[in-house]
């Protein structure tokens, strides 16, 4: 769809070994600007460690990994400055008040005191969070935590992101200000690889959707692509089917038998 936008992320043969076992077992992808991915999988197929590979946070992978047409293994790191990122568990500086934290961020990413603080103070008053601006960090429910992560990634208005798990601990309308950011960063020219386990979000947000288990690419296209392929309704269906699991109401079942042993 997007074959005439830049190539902004290229993977060839990605591998990578936990121990004795491959985690990863050769993925080849190329994400074009514009994009929004939606990387789905089972817990354990591999998404955080190929976000985490990309983002330069593990050593140890063979194959190449091309973000915008540099291999990031070359000792160069300036490409981290045009990346956002929001991790799975986050490591927020929980002694620090929220303005004290994005302004931090904010400098290491060059920006001036001034520039983070003018831009995160807006930024968290959308989110509703202007109350708490000079509270700590520590203090915040976990939608906070997670707002106050989002606006870290995009302080420096990065041209890729890298969310895990973006919408965690969010409310109902948090998530669709939060999508409907996403589907206009994206409209920008953003390129956006959206990690994530509500498939109904993932379905909605992406325009390309990706499948991974135990380590490889199983499935990859658009939601319609998909759909047409397995001919099932919903991403969570094709998702059960092509990950071979139809024994939820059986492991349900079982489940439920032992709670009551006692
Ligand atoms: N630091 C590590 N040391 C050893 N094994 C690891 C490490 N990080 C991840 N793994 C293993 O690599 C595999 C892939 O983990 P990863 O976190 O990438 O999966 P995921 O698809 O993001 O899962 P989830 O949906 O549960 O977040 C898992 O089997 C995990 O146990």
């Amino acid at each position: 769809m997007n074959s005439k936008n830049e190539l902004v992320i290229s993977i060839n043969g990605l591998r990578m070994m936990y121990g004795d076992t491959y985690v990863l077992r050769g993925i080849d992808l190329d994400v074009h600007q514009g994009e929004i991915i939606g990387y789905i999988g089972p817990n354990g197929a591999g998404k955080s460690t190929t976000i985490k590979a990309m983002l330069g946070l593990v050593e140890g992978y063979s194959g190449e990994i091309r973000i915008f047409g540099s291999d990031i293994s070359n000792g160069d790191i300036s490409y981290k400055s045009r990346i956002g990122y929001v991790p799975e568990t986050a490591e927020l500086y929980d002694a620090l008040t929220a303005s004290e934290y994005l302004t931090f961020i904010g400098n290491l990413y060059g920006l001036s005191d001034e520039q983070a603080e003018w831009k995160a103070k807006r930024l968290i008053d959308l989110f509703g969070l202007s109350d708490v601006y000079q509270s700590r960090i520590s203090s915040y429910s976990k939608g906070m935590k997670q707002k106050v992560l989002l606006v870290s990634s995009l302080l420096h208005n990065p041209d890729v992101l890298f969310l895990d798990e973006p919408l965690s601990g969010l409310d109902a309308n948090s998530v669709i200000v939060v999508k409907e950011i996403l589907a206009q960063l994206a409209r920008q020219g953003k390129t956006i690889f959206y990690s994530s386990h509500i498939m109904d979000v993932v379905e909605k947000i992406s325009n390309r959707i990706i499948l991974l288990d135990g380590g490889e690419i199983i499935a990859d296209g658009s939601f319609a692509e998909l759909k047409e392929k397995s001919q099932v309704g919903s991403l969570e269906a094709i998702f059960n089917q092509l990950t071979g699991f139809h024994e939820h109401q059986n492991i349900a079942k079982q489940f439920v038998s032992i709670v009551q042993e006692v």
